[in-house]
């Protein structure tokens, strides 16, 4: 794919991320993988007000141009995703209020959702009573560090659909711009789900 219209989807699905509340203040940031390397959201924007200007262009190895902006924060994670999963051709991360907060409750290591008939909306799963687990690890302002602990991971148990960093946001991966916006509706769809279970039934249920 060429990397004006990676942007463009992009620039429209930020747009609509936006208006959803997901990536309030600057949050988030936005990548995709292109026939040249990537294209990864320039750092401290407002991700619902993109435009071509904020992205940045990274070649195969993620290498930028000396002479373009700084390219996000998350950088690193992102390329750590692209490396982890072959399959995945854009990485989203936003910062909901439901993706913030279930991830500081949940003590464990991944969230596991069960029961629910959207759980359908994520690739490869078939039926509500199929176990969805995304793994949540602890945030940290050291992104090379955390991406490690995500690659470490993956050894074990590969990333399907994304990661939860706790306290902090989502990120989640799909083969077309189609199938990532889905899996992130689908996911805080469900994470806001699971949210209100637990206020009404409590963390142990
Ligand atoms: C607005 S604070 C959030 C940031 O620290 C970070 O987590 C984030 O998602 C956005 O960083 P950015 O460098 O703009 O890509
Ligand atoms: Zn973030």
């Amino acid at each position: 794919m060429h990397n004006n219209t990676a942007i463009s989807e992009l620039i429209e699905a930020g747009k609509w991320i936006s208006q959803r509340g997901w990536v309030p203040a600057t949050g988030g940031n936005f990548s995709a993988r292109t026939n040249t390397g990537f294209v990864v959201t320039a750092s401290g924007f407002d991700k619902g007000q993109l435009g071509s200007h904020t992205f940045i262009e990274l070649d195969h190895a993620g290498n930028r141009s000396a002479s373009a902006a700084k390219p996000s924060a998350e950088t690193e994670l992102h390329l750590s995703m692209y490396k982890l999963i072959p399959s995945a051709n854009y990485v989203l991360h936003t910062h909901s209020v439901a993706a913030t907060v279930l991830s500081r409750v949940i003590k464990g290591h991944s969230l596991d959702l069960h029961g629910y008939e959207m759980q359908k909306s994520l690739t490869g799963i078939t039926s509500h009573l199929d176990t969805l687990s995304i793994p949540i690890f602890d945030n940290d302002q050291d992104i090379d560090r955390l991406s490690l602990l995500v690659s470490d991971h993956h050894l074990h148990i590969p990333i399907e659909h994304g990661v939860l960093i706790r306290g902090h946001g989502l990120y989640v991966v799909g083969r077309t711009i189609g199938e990532v916006r889905r899996q992130l509706e689908g996911l805080e769809f469900l994470f806001a789900c699971e949210l209100e279970r637990l206020k009404l039934v409590g963390l142990e249920s």
